[in-house]
Parts: structure tokens; sequence; C-alpha cells
């Protein structure tokens, strides 16, 4: 073995694979594709219906990687390119989704096609072609915690049984039927329980990751700018362009939900050590989040206004934030989850995997990048008078 193998967690040299990446053209997609491709040797065959997240990675054929990604412009809905190119490969990853909280509840259809019914072919090809898969699922699986039926005051809400989310242990808590919110969380549900049967009655090699509220760089879009002007992306692309905008942070319901934020990069490193290590990562679902980053919606909004001024240099508006109902923001069926800590034991203990950028830290360099990306777009698109 040369000294410059690569190997895995056990010592073994790591061979260079093929990856159907489903989704590769989206916000985790671009970020995996780029690591992928500057650190190690395997070819991807990108999937997507949209490669402007990844543009930079596929031209021009000068780059360094040329050759190790090839774009596929394919509806996984209706192609039948899918299965041959899932036979090609040695490792499929399944990213695409439907999976932005604005559409939960007011395209409910739309979102458990594209979240159980498409993703329905993908695991069937695996198993029947013997390809290991990773499938992307969400933290919103676990929907509301034990503890937000206590009452507000009830000392066990502060024990950590009570909250924090273990992949197997903690139940999955949705709201009833007319909360069309969990139309997502339990469409990612079923499609859990499909591949985990499929291990269990067809021996298809799995891995299941379970992303807490990743952020970072090419996350959704800018409303009006590389998006729709009436398009609600996630809170990270709202505050921003709140900000970039100079308009108060619109607060849900007065953002008292908690959330943990990791760091995209931090996410990724922990996606390539499931990848390079199959032997432990088979069989498992792996809770991704980072614990120590949790923080109410509204702290959010506060520390990205002042993490914005700082790196912007504009100064922040006096009221920077402003509270919205749930039913005006989101629509009828609207419903959240309360607070969102992972466990880390099995993760850790598996792939020795820990998360290691703060939030003021991941903030700082993702709003640079919005900064840089949209302020003279956004300045525009403000001055551009609209038509009636
Ligand atoms: N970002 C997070 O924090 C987070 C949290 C929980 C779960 N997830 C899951 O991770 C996955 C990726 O999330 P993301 O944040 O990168 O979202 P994203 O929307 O940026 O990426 C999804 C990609 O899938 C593509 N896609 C959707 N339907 C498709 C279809 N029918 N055919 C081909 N391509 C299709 C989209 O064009 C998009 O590029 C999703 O499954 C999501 O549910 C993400
Ligand atoms: O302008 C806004 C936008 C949102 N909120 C509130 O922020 C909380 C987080 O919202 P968001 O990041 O958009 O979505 P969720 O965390 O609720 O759900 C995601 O989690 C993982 C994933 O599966 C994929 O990313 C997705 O479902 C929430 O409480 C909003 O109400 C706000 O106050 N202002």
């Amino acid at each position: 073995m040369s000294s410059s193998t690569k190997v895995d967690l056990d010592g073994n040299p790591i061979k260079a694979m093929t990856i159907c990446m489903i989704g590769a053209g989206g916000f985790i997609g671009s970020h995996l594709c780029e690591k992928l491709l500057s650190t190690t040797s395997h070819t991807i065959l990108a999937v997507d219906v949209y490669n402007d997240k990844i543009k930079h990675l596929l031209e021009p054929e000068s780059l360094p990687w040329n050759g190790r990604i090839q774009f596929h412009r394919i509806n996984i809905k209706h192609d039948s390119r899918l299965e041959g190119l899932i036979k090609m490969a040695d490792l499929t990853i399944n990213l695409a989704a439907i999976c932005t909280p604005a559409d939960y509840n007011t395209r409910p259809l739309d979102t458990i096609y594209s979240n159980f019914i498409d993703a329905l072919p993908v695991v069937k090809y695996c198993s029947e072609n013997n390809k290991r898969l990773i499938h992307f699922s969400t933290c919103e699986i676990y929907g509301k915690t034990i503890g937000s039926f206590l009452p507000k005051d009830h000392p066990l809400r502060q024990d950590p049984e009570f909250f924090i989310l273990k992949e197997d242990v903690s139940p999955c808590i949705f709201g009833p039927i007319e909360k069309q919110r969990w139309s997502y969380a339990c469409a990612k549900q079923l499609i859990e329980r499909l591949i985990y049967a499929e291990g269990a009655e067809n021996g298809l090699e799995f891995t299941i990751v379970r992303p807490f509220n990743w952020i970072g760089p090419r996350m959704d879009f800018i409303p009006g700018v590389d998006g729709p002007s009436e398009g609600v992306p996630r809170v990270l692309a709202c505050f921003s362009n709140n900000l970039l905008r100079g308009e108060p942070l619109k607060l849900v319901d007065g953002g008292e939900s908690q959330r943990t934020f990791i760091y995209i990069k931090d996410a990724i490193e922990a996606v390539m050590l499931m990848i390079e290590n199959p032997a432990r990562a088979n069989g498992q679902i792996f809770n991704v989040g980072n614990p120590n980053n949790e923080v109410t919606v509204k702290q959010l909004a506060e520390m990205m206004t002042e993490v914005y001024s700082k790196v912007s240099g504009e100064p922040s508006l006096e009221s920077p934030t402003i509270d919205v109902s749930s039913k005006e923001f989101y629509g009828e069926g609207y419903d959240d989850s309360d607070k969102r800590i992972p466990d880390m034991t099995i993760i850790n203990k598996q792939l020795g995997w820990n998360p290691k950028t703060s939030l003021w830290d991941l903030l700082e360099s993702t709003l640079t990048y919005q900064h840089t990306t949209y302020a003279e777009a956004v300045k525009q698109a403000i001055a551009k008078p609209t038509s009636s």
C-alpha cells in the first residue's frame, strides 16, 4: 500500500467508487459534490432537474476533476434512465425532496409524492440490484417532543429524557391530519420504515441520515432574486432576505420554537465518513446535528441581525424583528416542532464524528457569503419599478 492511499476508520484502503447522487443540484448536494471532487477520487453521476448550484463544478472542462462528474437532467418522477444509473453506481445517495415547510401545508400532495412515492423506485432499484443506499430523511421525523405536552412550568420539561431525540428510542409525534404540516414528516417516516424493512427482509444495505437544520451558503433562494418573489424559503434564507432588504425579520408565533443549527461543512464531514465506512454505516440511522448550537428562533434573528451588521457594515434597524402569526405567514394547517436536540451517541460510537463550528462562526461565514452574493442584486431589485 503506498503511503498516500486513503484508509477508512478501520485502516482498510478506500477504493474509488461511482456514486449516483439524486438531488445533487440542491443545497446539500452541491456541498457534497464539492467535497467529493476536491478530496477523493470517487466519480459522481449527478441527477437533478436543476444544476445552477453545481455549475461551478461542471464547467469549464479544465477543472482538475474533469471526467469525475456527469450531470444528468432527470426528473425521477418519470424517467426510465434512473435504473441504469443506479446499476452503474456502487452507491446511491438520495437527496431529492420537497423540503421547505411553506410547501407542506399548501402543497401536501406534492410533498407526499415527492418524499414517499418518488423515492420508492430508488429504494426498489437499489434493493433489486444489491446496491448500497444512503437516504436523506429528516429530524422532523421526531415531530414534537414528549415534554411539549407537559404544562409550561412542569419540572420534567427540564429532564433530557423528555426532549433529547434518540434514533432508537424516541417516538415520532405528529399533530392531527388537518395539520398538514406533518405531511412531510409522515411521508419521510414511511419511506424510512420501508427502507428499514427492505434491509430486514431483503438484505438492502442502507444508511438513513436525519439532518438537524444544516445551514450555510447556497441554501434555498432569495425571493425576487434567484427564486419567486412570493416564495417562502427556510428560515436562514427568509431572515437573510429581510436583512438584505433592510426589513424587520418576521418571527412566526413569536419565534419561541427552538432549533439546533449545524454548519453545512461540519455535516458534510459526517456524510463523507458514512460513504467511506460502509461496514460502520450500513443498517444505521444517524442524527446529524450540533446539540451545542441551540437557540430559539427569536435568538437566531437577534444573532443574525448582529452578525449581518458586522459583515455588511450597515447599522441594524431600531426594531429588528416583527411578530407574525403562523396562519398569516404559512397559511391554514401549519404546526411546528417545539425543540430539536439530537442525541449524538450512535454517530459518535460508529463514526467518531462530532460537529465543530459555533453558531456565531457559521453565521459569520454564511452571512458574508449572502452579502457578497446578493447585496447588489437586491438593491437593483428594490430599485426596479414593479409592474402593476
Ligand atoms: N437542509 C437541511 O437542513 C435538511 C434537514 C432535514 C432534511 N433534509 C433532507 O435532505 C435532503 C436535501 O435537502 P436540501 O436542503 O439540499 O434541499 P434542496 O431543496 O436544496 O435539494 C433537493 C434537490 O432535489 C431536487 N429534486 C427534487 N425533486 C426531484 C425530482 N423529482 N427529480 C430530480 N431532482 C429532484 C431539487 O431540484 C433539489 O435540487 C432532502 O431530502 C431533505 O428532506 C435537509
Ligand atoms: O421568516 C421566518 C421563517 C421561519 N420561521 C420559523 O423558524 C423555524 C425554522 O424554520 P425552517 O428552517 O424554515 O424550517 P423547520 O426547521 O421548521 O423545518 C425544516 O427542518 C428540517 C427540514 O426537514 C428540512 O430543512 C425542514 O422541514 C420555524 O419555527 C419557523 O416557524 C420564522 O419565525 N420566520
